[in-house]
């Protein structure tokens, strides 16, 4: 018949593609215990000391009295992946071969040759899946297929069985199921799953039916009448057993529906799934439990199925045991077998579904998908452990439930059922493609402790080889050992000893089977110890790295504070260096905008240098040195006096906080000062032999140049100017104001004296007179005009340029001696220059005529107050006797005109008269 069988299988096409995933060469995973390499070449950064890794994982572990396999092997599994073919549906063959495709269908499948039978080859175009082999399937596209899509004949390898359509019920399950109940028997939990497209068989493979018994069923006999299988114990057990389904009802989302006698509507909002667990103590309690459950389970007829399942069922058989007074509980953290009957997925277009169905299709669908996705997620996470597993499982209440089971924890048995049809194509291929994968998912065999009862898990995460096994031995019933009570911290050996000593105790005939059992457990509690040991030597070595750089971080804290207080001093220290440097420069920026300068040169005998500093008028300064002769005598009223030696030097500070007045006299006979600047302040030089030949005072400037005997004494006081020429000399005068809005000079008197040669210059400009011009400040200049011309001394004043049209102004001079008097209200700029004598005489004699013939003259609406004017005989002398000498002047002619302003500056300064002068001068003094 094999043979036969052989020959009758479908012929292949001509391609064929073998999908048998043949194990990758996966890259060298590396291993989480390895002990680190000291090449590592990960970066490390220099200051920063790298995660104490070395410390934590060194070889003190091998130190540990039972050194525990990094992974052994022995704890995983791969999970079984099983395929069922169910018979092909007849009633769905056309009618005009109904007959021969039934026939064509079984024959196929059994192996029968299509030579043999020419009528059956019509039946086998009807068929798309054929049994390869015990592990094998091959999944040939229907005609049309081929030829439109390309669609090549696949072969799916690697099944742990392949159930042809004549299977039988039993056969399934002594395959299937009986290892996973033998496992229950034996205390460890399982878990089988029927998925597979609608219509499939699902349902009939895990329920069957009266006559044909499912898996499930079949279990239940297996597990209460256990005394005639090799595997299961003798002893009579009682079983929790619970049923329920979960639901989308309309789309509304997800339910969980208990099954069970009384078993109520469970909301999905629950954190936990609590459904009734009823106690069953015999097959038939356990059967008739289960069919109960079964009429209540939510199921429509389809285009696929006559009965679909439109909730995804789940049953649960749970370990009891006995306590000393007799009763039944649940083993804790015992082993649970459960069974899955997922709802089949369905395709819209080939069901027809709408409404209600469609809602329940979409539900259908959306589960399976997330429970394949959490499968394959499971499994690329196994191939590649860097991959983090996903948590597909909370995308459902079902995947969320069997969480365990979808992550590889505990003991999985996948059952496929397809159908052959070539209509069934599409389905069938879609589930063979996305299942195979699965063959090469891994569970471990080391349990954790039951979920499903209570689903609230533990949040420890350990690796799964170091989860210990917390499997409590169940009670036998014979015997009144509390294991239960047995501290899991006593030692394997003594533990062995005990039970054995009350195995002989209690139950001598069962001492050989209970030995055995206690040689698993000890198996898993010497597991349990070395996985323990090794995490208590892994958290102390974690502890003395965590230890070490902790007290390297403690150094490093007390450097650092060591350093924050050096730098803090040293902060202070610079932030006083700063704030006397900024006082530093506060002063240096007050004596650039607001100090002023004393500058005093020697003549003959020396040079001195005098400087002012002022600063808000509070500190003052005055700097006097002359190494040869220097300034003898340097008074500051009101302030600091300092009086130099002859051939001293001479440094004096003042200060002035108060007093808006300063004065400063300096008296020389032999060098005097030449250069005197003071600025707001009040300068009084008075040298007999060689006068101040320069002289600037800032705001109130004076300018005294005097070539050959200067001005011998210069004081202003409160803003009044007193300039004496010398006979041979010249004067000029000048004061400025730049700051000054207002400036207010009132009584302003310039007194230029000088027997022999009046001043020559005299410059004031930019300045305000406040002083009512007066008529009778007129008729004194009037009188004083007409007093000069009588004595003829008016002649050494030759040009008066006024250059500004004051409406005020009042110029007066004579023969050997200059007083002018000016004031000017309205005039910012005055100035008054005298050219040359002659100039100066003709102007005079212009104005005088003028104010004379017409008295309208600018000098009419002259108004000054308090005139004061003087003539020195002595320079009316000098200037007749100049004017009795035949000078060539050279001066041009003066361009004439009415006042000073029409004569230029050339007529002004005659440097072949001034040369003349001079040595008339000279003549005169030899
Ligand atoms: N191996 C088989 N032998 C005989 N009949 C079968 C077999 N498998 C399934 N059937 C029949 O096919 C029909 C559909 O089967 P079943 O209800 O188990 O499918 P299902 O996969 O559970 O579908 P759904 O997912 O829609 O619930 C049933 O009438 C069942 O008796």
């Amino acid at each position: 018949m094999e043979e036969e069988g052989k020959d009758t299988s479908p012929k292949c096409p001509y391609t064929i593609t073998v999908r048998r995933n043949p194990p990758r060469k996966a890259k060298k995973t590396p291993s989480t215990n390895a002990p680190p390499s000291s090449k590592s070449t990960y970066f490390k950064p220099k200051d920063i000391r790298p995660y104490p890794i070395d410390d934590i994982l060194k070889c003190d572990v091998s130190q540990a009295p039972t050194p525990v396999p990094v992974a052994p092997p022995e704890n995983l599994e791969s999970i079984r992946v099983f395929l069922r073919v169910r018979p092909i549906d007849i009633r769905k063959v056309s009618t005009k071969n109904s007959d021969v495709a039934a026939k064509g269908a079984r024959s196929k499948l059994k192996g029968v040759s299509p030579k043999r039978d020419l009528k059956k080859t019509a039946i086998k175009k009807e068929v798309c899946l054929c049994v390869t082999d015990s592990q094998s399937v091959t999944l040939a596209p229907p005609a049309d297929m081929q030829d439109t899509r390309r669609v090549k004949t696949e072969l799916y390898d690697g099944f742990n069985h392949v159930f042809d359509s004549d299977s039988l019920q039993k056969d399934v399950y002594e395959k299937v199921m009986d290892p996973l109940v033998c496992d229950f028997i034996a205390g460890k939990s399982g878990m089988i799953a029927a998925m597979g497209p609608t219509g499939s068989g699902k349902t009939h493979t895990v329920f069957g039916s009266a006559r044909e018994p499912g898996i499930l069923p079949l279990a239940l006999r297996k597990i209460f009448n256990s005394s005639g299988n090799n595997c299961s114990s003798e002893l009579a057990r009682s079983y929790y057993i619970s049923i329920f389904e979960i639901y989308s009802e309309r789309g509304k989302g997800e339910k969980i529906v208990d099954l069970s006698l009384d078993g109520t509507d469970l909301s999905s909002q629950q954190s936990t799934i609590k459904c009734q667990q009823v106690l069953v103590t015999n097959v038939a309690e356990a059967e008739s439990l289960i069919a109960r459950g079964m009429l209540k389970r939510t199921t429509a007829m389809t285009n696929s199925n006559t009965q679909s399942s439109r909730s995804q069922c789940i049953i649960n058989i749970i370990a009891t045991q006995k306590t000393f007074d007799g009763k039944v509980e649940i083993v804790l953290n015992g082993p649970v077998l459960s069974i899955v009957d997922l709802a089949g997925a369905e395709r819209s277009q080939k069901t027809g579904n709408q409404g209600t169905r469609l809602l329940e299709s979409n539900f259908i669908n959306n589960t399976s998908m997330v429970f394949a996705q959490c499968l394959r997620s499971l499994l690329e996470h196994q191939k590649n452990p860097k991959k983090q597993l996903q948590k597909h499982f909370q995308n459902s209440l079902l995947t969320k439930y069997l969480r365990d089971y979808l992550e590889g924890k505990k003991r999985m048995t996948l059952i496929l059922t397809v159908k052959p049809g070539e209509d069934d194509y599409v389905d069938t291929s879609h589930l063979l493609r996305q299942a195979s994968p699965y063959m090469k998912i891994k569970f471990s065999t080391v349990e954790e402790p039951s979920t499903l009862a209570y689903p609230k898990r533990a949040v420890e995460k350990l690796p799964r080889i170091e989860q210990p096994k917390r499997r409590k031995l169940r009670e036998p019933d014979a015997s009144e050992i509390d294991e239960a009570k047995i501290d899991n911290s006593e030692h394997p050996v003594l533990k062995k000893e005990r039970i054995l000593k009350q195995l002989q105790q209690h139950e001598p005939l069962n001492v050989k089977k209970e030995l055995h059992k206690i040689s698993h457990s000890e198996k898993a509690c010497c597991t349990e110890l070395a996985g323990t040991k090794r995490r208590e030597q892994i958290l102390l070595n974690f502890s003395k790295a965590l230890w070490n750089v902790l007290k390297q971080y403690k150094q490093k804290l007390e450097h650092s504070e060591d350093e924050n207080q050096s730098l803090k001093e040293n902060l202070n220290m610079e932030r006083a260096r700063c704030l006397e440097l900024e006082k530093e420069l506060g002063l240096l920026k007050l004596n650039d905008s607001h100090g002023t300068q004393l500058v005093v040169e020697d003549s003959a005998l020396g040079s001195g240098a005098a400087e002012i500093y002022q600063e808000k008028c509070t500190i003052f300064k005055v700097e006097v040195s002359d190494e040869c002769s220097p300034v003898k005598d340097l008074k500051v009223e009101d302030h600091q006096v300092v009086e130099d030696s002859p051939l001293g030097s001479v440094a004096a500070e003042i200060d002035d906080e108060k007093s808006t007045i300063f004065k400063v006299e300096v008296s020389d006979e032999r060098s005097p000062v030449k250069d005197l600047k003071l600025e707001d302040h009040q300068v009084e030089v008075s040298d007999e032999c060689s006068p101040v030949k320069d002289l600037k005072l800032e705001d109130h400037q004076v300018e005294v140049s005097v070539e050959c005997s200067p001005v011998n004494d210069l004081k202003l006081e409160d803003h009044h100017q007193d300039v004496e020429d010398s006979p041979l000399g010249s004067g000029a005068a000048e004061i400025d104001q730049e700051k000054c809005t207002i400036f207010k000079v009132q009584n302003l008197e310039v007194e230029v004296s000088d027997e022999r040669s009046p001043v020559k210059d005299l410059k004031l400009e930019d300045h305000q007179v406040n002083s009512a011009p007066t008529q009778s400040m007129n008729q004194e200049f009037k009188a004083f005009i007409g007093k000069e011309n009588a004595g003829n001394d008016i002649e050494n004043l030759k040009h008066v340029d006024i250059k500004d049209k004051s409406p005020n102004q009042d110029i007066a001079g004579a023969g050997l001696g200059l007083s002018v008097l000016l004031s000017s209200p309205h005039s910012k700029v005055l100035s008054v220059t005298a050219l040359n004598e002659e100039a100066v005489s003709e102007t005079l004699a212009h104005n005088i005529t003028e104010s004379e013939q017409e008295c309208c003259s600018p000098l009419k609406s002259v108004n000054v107050q308090k005139p004061r004017r003087r003539l020195l005989p002595a320079s009316s002398l000098l200037l007749k006797e100049l004017n009795t000498l035949d000078l060539e002047v050279e001066n041009e002619e003066p361009k004439g005109g009415r006042g000073g302003k029409k004569f230029t500056e050339e007529r002004i300064l005659s440097k072949g008269g001034v040369s003349l002068l001079r040595l008339l001068k000279s003549n005169v003094r030899s």
